[in-house]
């Protein structure tokens, strides 16, 4: 079982996750900080944190924030991250992928799915036809984006997509220790992630992981 935690602002966590157990560990860059995403880290800091965790983990992620295929594919030759994972504001395409696979063709891509009712599962099926991985998570009420939702989604029709998608899938959304076996019993994904259920909170705002549940999800995960 691949095990993927989300968000990572510093070098020093990135490295505490891995050596806890993390398989990947996922980073999401801005150009600016301006509070739009929660975890947001500058391209500077994501370097030092992808620099560190270089042979520590089976793969490091890069969550794009950027809407233009240009800055995306710059971004990923200045962070050479093993994986690009596409934020909600870029829609990829057979096209992109090949351009990717030229430009940068060390990365695999991962597509996100937004699951809202059974017409994900045809856009699963069209997204698993160019990427490497689809990872199936929660949409937040109060973002229209993909991610760090904190809360879970129909499994039964993850279950369907998982059946159907011939490519590994990672499932994602509310997942923490108290949840991931029965995730994982119920689905049989090839890996899981979780964001929000691992992190440490102050005023409600994400600031940092919290290293003793990083450590349980992936005993949790790997049992
Ligand atoms: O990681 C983030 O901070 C993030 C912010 C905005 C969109 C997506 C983000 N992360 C993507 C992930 O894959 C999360 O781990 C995934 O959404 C699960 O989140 P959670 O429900 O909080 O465990």
């Amino acid at each position: 079982m691949i095990v993927q935690i989300y968000s990572l602002e510093t070098a020093e966590e990135a490295a505490a996750c891995a050596e806890a157990g993390a398989d990947q560990i996922g980073v999401l860059v801005s150009r600016k900080l301006d509070g739009r995403y929660p975890c947001e880290v500058l391209p500077e800091q994501a370097l030092e944190i992808f620099d560190t965790l270089r042979g520590k983990v089976r793969r490091s992620v890069l969550i794009s924030t950027d809407s233009d295929p240009d800055q995306i594919l710059q971004m990923m030759n200045y962070l050479h991250a093993d994986v690009l994972q596409l934020y909600a504001d870029y829609h990829s395409s057979l096209d992109f992928r090949r351009r990717m696979k030229e430009e940068c063709p060390w990365a695999e891509l991962m597509e996100a799915i937004g699951i809202r009712d059974r017409s994900s599962i045809p856009e699963a099926e069209e997204k698993a036809a160019y990427s490497d991985y689809l990872i199936l998570d929660s949409i937040p009420d109060n973002n229209p984006g993909i991610g760090a939702a904190g809360v879970t989604h129909d499994w039964n029709i993850d279950r369907e997509i998982i059946l159907k998608v011939k490519i590994p899938i990672i499932e994602a959304g509310g997942l923490g220790p108290e949840n991931v076996k029965d995730a994982i019993d119920f689905l049989h994904p090839w890996g899981v992630d979780s964001c929000t259920k691992t992190s440490r909170f102050e005023n409600g705002k994400i600031v940092g992981k919290d290293l003793e549940k990083v450590r349980a999800f992936c005993k949790a995960a790997k049992q």
